[in-house]
């Protein structure tokens, strides 16, 4: 069964056959005029629909209609009736009748025909009204993609979720704003979906306009294209019909009165397709409508080989001939190698670019031959010709294909060379190409005499050199870029460059040496063509459209096109449209969701529509991020499960679930990530997101003022990263405090109890104190303490709390600039004591190079002097030894304490702006930390047995 019947409900099935059997309704396309006035007709008389236009309705058409009428089911009779007395303004009269049932619809037809077309919908019409023309309007902006707008997401391609969400963003107007807004077809669901016969509607061209009776736009572009139609943005002279269900004098529907394009409405559409279905098969070949691309491929499928043409220049007559079963080496072949364009000319698109690349090769002998020769080389570079080209494009558009092609026309050898084997800048001195263990490949190839000197005199001397993917080096590779360049200007033979994106970074000095050659997609009819012979010379029936399907899916990717069509031809010799959007549903299942497109979806005001397994799809598809973004945002949800329960019990006990069931999914996460059972992965997104959302999803309101009504990024992360910074920050600063003897206590004390005092003594005097003073004092509590000003930074920002004053608040500028300054003139020269490098037990080490960088330009220093050894630190670490005794963390200690106070080492640290570059090591001295400046900085007169905790 289709996709799209499965999105409907089976309501009435009345007079589908009787309809379907009468080879009277069989569309003919061929003569367009009568063919859509007929269906126009019957069309309209069925649809539900204000119709206003007298482009639906022509009393020509009654004496058929009537008959057509007999065909259709007891519902759509009604609907006839009730618009032999058009009253369109009624519509919005009635809007409140939604109680009518669908068995009184007959009688109530004799008196309210209005009435009639509304029953079974749930819903009025007068806001129909104002959805057609918002739109309407829409259609005509976004002409082409405005029937695939929903499906996509934000810059990707979102066709899973497309039909079965039903919109997405852009789909009305105001875009992004009005996301979710579009309404719904006002009988959605309400009419079964017909299925014709296959290519019915081949050759006829559809566009699409408003909102249709019961149909959603992408599902009546996905039936249309199913059957064979195509369907375009906008109206034109190939238009064959205006498919809308009301007219509503939009920019389409003006324009098709002006072209004369018939008018279709949803019934008569689903008409004409039911009436396409063959009573019996043999007839239905008879009947099929003549079209010219379609037909082509469907004949193809009574006599494949008598049918198929060879325009691939790629397929030789025997190639062709062979059965299926007879192909060997060539059918195990990939359909890109087999396929390959063998001439110029059959690459499709970019022929002037190809044509441009011809000329610029074919020009290079005799423009820069003589390159080797200076002067004359420069005079040429003059001239604005270009010794390299860089071809650019997406992957899979044929730019290699064109180099090499091009190369083997004029007869020039290529050699390729991908950039990612030769991207190392080469030695500079390598100027001749000789090879050799320093050269890289590009270097001599460019400069070796042996190709060079000949060009010209003979064929075989005659080369290029390809780089593919310049684009690809990696920020490790600059050099490469700049080789590059310099090879280019010595070179010898043409440089043709290729790249994916010439405006990367790393091209921007290429490009100034390249002639610029940007490929384009070749169009989604250019490439279905091509496929199109491809899928002949195989032997697959598949019809244009399907193609034009896949080429748009694929993105302009030929290559990926090929490969697709290859491997579905190993499952199916029957492809159609239906077939691709299934292949591309299932690939589209790993495509990047957006986290936030996933939780818009989950909270939407329709997520109780979602299926479970679409629910676990989305919080899957991040289940990292969306959990934190349901967690930022489930309480400014407006429950729709709360109904109209203005009090706010109901949303406060829905909110309280949520959080519930929020803290349920992280201990099933603490499990996850820290046990790693992975296996728990969908239970913790069901607690953290699916049930979060189920409860809340609704209409999203802010919560204060100001705020932006989207949802948040998760605050945890950016919480957590804070917080460990916070936690290095105080790992520094305790440190520093243990370094300075002056405290032992663990980090969460220093926090708790020591920050607040420390604060309070430096900043109080600061404060209030005189200048010198205070800054004197300030800066000998930060020596005895070991307080860097990082650690002073650390103590007022760790001390900062919302909606407190700052702890800097009243002291002058000029008396921290003071500070600052006395700070540096004091540090001069400062101890530093490999005491930083304890490891205390249950304390993370610091990291050397944290501690490098407070040291900086000593951090060498360190490393030099762990060999110089403190007799004095042994001596104050005897102590120690004495009372660490006896416990396994404190032997631990011991003997670290023992063996850095061994290699304790003082060294004269140089701080940024003193002047003095050279940083001196003090190794060996027994003086308590004295420096060089004779300013004792930091002491160590207590024991680090304190440390124990
Ligand atoms: N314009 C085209 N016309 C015909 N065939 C094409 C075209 N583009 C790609 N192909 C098919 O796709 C295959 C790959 O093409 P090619 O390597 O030239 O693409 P490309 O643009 O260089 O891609 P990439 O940037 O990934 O190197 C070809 O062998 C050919 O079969």
């Amino acid at each position: 069964m289709s996709d799209i019947r499965k999105w409907f409900m089976k309501t009435h099935d009345k007079g589908n056959n009787a309809a379907s059997s009468k080879p009277s309704n069989q569309p003919k396309p061929s003569s367009d005029k009568p063919q859509s006035e007929k269906t126009v007709a019957g069309g309209q008389e069925s649809s539900g629909r204000r119709i206003t236009s007298k482009y639906f309705n022509s009393n020509k058409q009654k004496g058929k209609d009537k008959k057509e009428m007999q065909e259709l089911p007891a519902k759509r009779k009604n609907m006839k009736d009730s618009e032999e007395i058009p009253e369109p303004k009624k519509i919005h009269e009635d809007d409140g009748d939604d109680s009518v049932l669908p068995t009184n619809k007959k009688k109530l037809a004799d008196t309210t025909p209005t009435k009639k077309l509304k029953s079974g919908s749930g819903r009025g019409l007068p806001q129909k009204s104002a959805v057609l023309e918002e739109s309407d309007e829409d259609d005509d902006k976004d002409a082409v993609s405005a029937a695939k707008s929903a499906g996509r997401g934000d810059g990707g391609r979102g066709a899973p979720g497309r039909s079965t969400s039903g919109r997405g963003r852009g789909g009305g107007r105001g875009g992004f704003m009005n996301f979710g807004e579009r309404k719904d077809p006002p009988h959605k669901g309400e009419k079964e979906v017909p299925e014709g016969a296959p290519d019915c509607l081949a050759g006829l061209t559809f566009v699409i306009s408003g909102t249709l009776d019961s149909l959603e736009r992408e599902e009546a572009e996905d039936l249309i294209k199913r059957h064979g139609g195509r369907v375009t943005g906008s109206v034109s002279k190939k238009t064959n019909y205006l498919l809308c269900d009301e007219d509503i004098g939009g920019r389409k529907s003006e324009k098709a009165k002006q072209l004369g394009t018939s008018f279709l409405t949803e019934d008569g559409l689903f008409d004409m397709i039911r009436g396409s279905k063959p009573a019996k098969a043999p007839s239905q070949e008879d009947k099929k409508p003549v079209n010219k691309a379609v037909a082509v491929a469907s004949q193809s499928k009574v006599s494949p080989k008598s049918q198929v043409k060879v325009p691939l220049s790629s397929r030789s007559p025997s190639n062709q001939a062979k059965p299926k079963t007879a192909t060997t080496v060539q059918s195990s072949l990939m359909w890109t190698e087999k396929y390959r364009p063998k001439d110029p000319k059959d690459i499709i698109g970019n022929q002037s670019l190809v044509l441009q690349l011809r000329n610029w090769l074919k020009a290079w002998n005799e423009h820069f031959l003589d390159t080797g020769n200076k002067k004359q080389g420069k005079k040429q570079n003059d001239s604005g010709l270009k010794k390299a080209v860089l071809l650019s494009g997406t992957p899979g558009i044929g730019k290699t294909t064109s180099a090499t092609l091009v190369c083997q026309e004029l007869g020039f050898q290529a050699i390729e060379v991908n950039a990612s084997d030769s991207r190392g800048k080469a030695d500079s001195k390598i100027e001749k190409g000789i090879s050799g263990s320093k050269t890289n490949s590009v270097k001599e190839l460019v400069t070796n005499e042996a190709i060079g000197i000949n060009m010209g005199r003979s064929k075989h001397y005659k080369s290029v050199l390809i780089m593919d993917e310049v684009d690809g080096m990696s920020a490790g590779d600059r050099g490469g870029v700049a080789d590059l360049i310099a090879s280019i200007k010595i070179s010898k033979i043409p440089i043709i460059c290729i790249c994916n994106d010439r405006y990367s970074q790393k091209l921007k000095s290429l490009v100034n040496y390249c002639l610029l050659l940007s490929f384009r997609k070749p169009t989604k009819q250019q490439m279905a063509k091509r496929l199109m012979d491809v899928a002949k010379a195989e032997r697959l029936q598949v019809n244009e459209i399907a193609l034009e399907e896949l080429a748009e899916r694929v993105n302009g990717d030929m290559r990926m096109a090929l490969n697709q069509l290859q491997y579905m031809s190993l499952s199916m010799s029957i492809i159609n449209y239906d077939d691709i959007r299934q292949r591309f549903l299932t690939n589209a299942k790993d495509e990047d969701i957006s986290p936030f497109t996933a939780v818009d979806k989950l909270f939407g005001f329709n997520a109780g529509k979602l299926k479970m397994d679409e629910r676990i799809n989305l919080s899957m598809s991040d289940p990292d991020l969306v959990p934190l973004i349901i967690q930022e945002n489930y309480i400014n949800y407006r429950p729709s499960m709360a109904g109209k329960d203005d009090s706010g019990i109901k949303r406060m006990n829905l909110i309280a679930r949520a959080a519930e069931s929020i803290a349920d999914g992280d201990i099933v996460n603490v499990q996850i990530r820290r046990y790693r059972q992975w296996q728990l992965s969908q239970t913790s997104s069901v607690a953290t997101s699916i049930i979060p959302a189920s409860l809340l999803h609704g209409q999203r309101e802010i919560l204060e003022q100001g705020e932006r009504n989207f949802n948040r990024f998760g605050g945890w992360l950016g919480k957590n990263s804070t917080m460990g910074k916070n936690l290095r920050l105080l790992d520094d600063l305790h440190v520093h405090i243990l370094a300075s003897r002056e405290s032992s206590s663990g980090r969460d004390t220093i926090r708790m109890e020591y920050l607040t005092l420390l604060l309070k003594q430096m900043t109080e005097t600061l404060r209030t104190l005189p200048k010198a003073e205070a800054v004197q004092q300030v800066v000998e509590f930060m020596n005895t303490y070991s307080i860097s000003q990082e650690d002073f930074d650390t103590i007022v920002e760790l001390s900062k709390f919302k909606g407190h004053p700052n702890p800097l608040d009243g002291i002058q500028p000029a008396v921290k600039s003071a500070l600052t300054k006395e700070y540096k003139e004091q540090s001069t020269s400062r101890v530093v004591r490999v005491a930083d490098l304890i490891t205390l037990p249950g304390v993370k080490k610091v990291p050397k190079k944290r501690i490098a960088a407070i040291l900086e330009p000593a951090g060498e220093e360190v490393e030099k002097g762990e060999g110089d050894a403190l007799d004095e630190s042994e001596e104050e670490n005897s102590s120690d030894t004495e009372e660490l005794e006896g416990t396994t963390k404190g032997e631990k200690l011991q003997s670290e304490l023992q063996s850095l106070n061994s290699k304790a080492t003082q060294v004269q640290l140089e701080l940024k702006g003193t002047g003095n570059s050279s940083s001196k090591k003090t190794s060996g001295g027994r003086g308590k930390g004295v420096s060089v400046s004779g300013k004792k900085v930091a002491q160590a007169p207590k024991t680090t047995a304190k440390r124990k905790r």
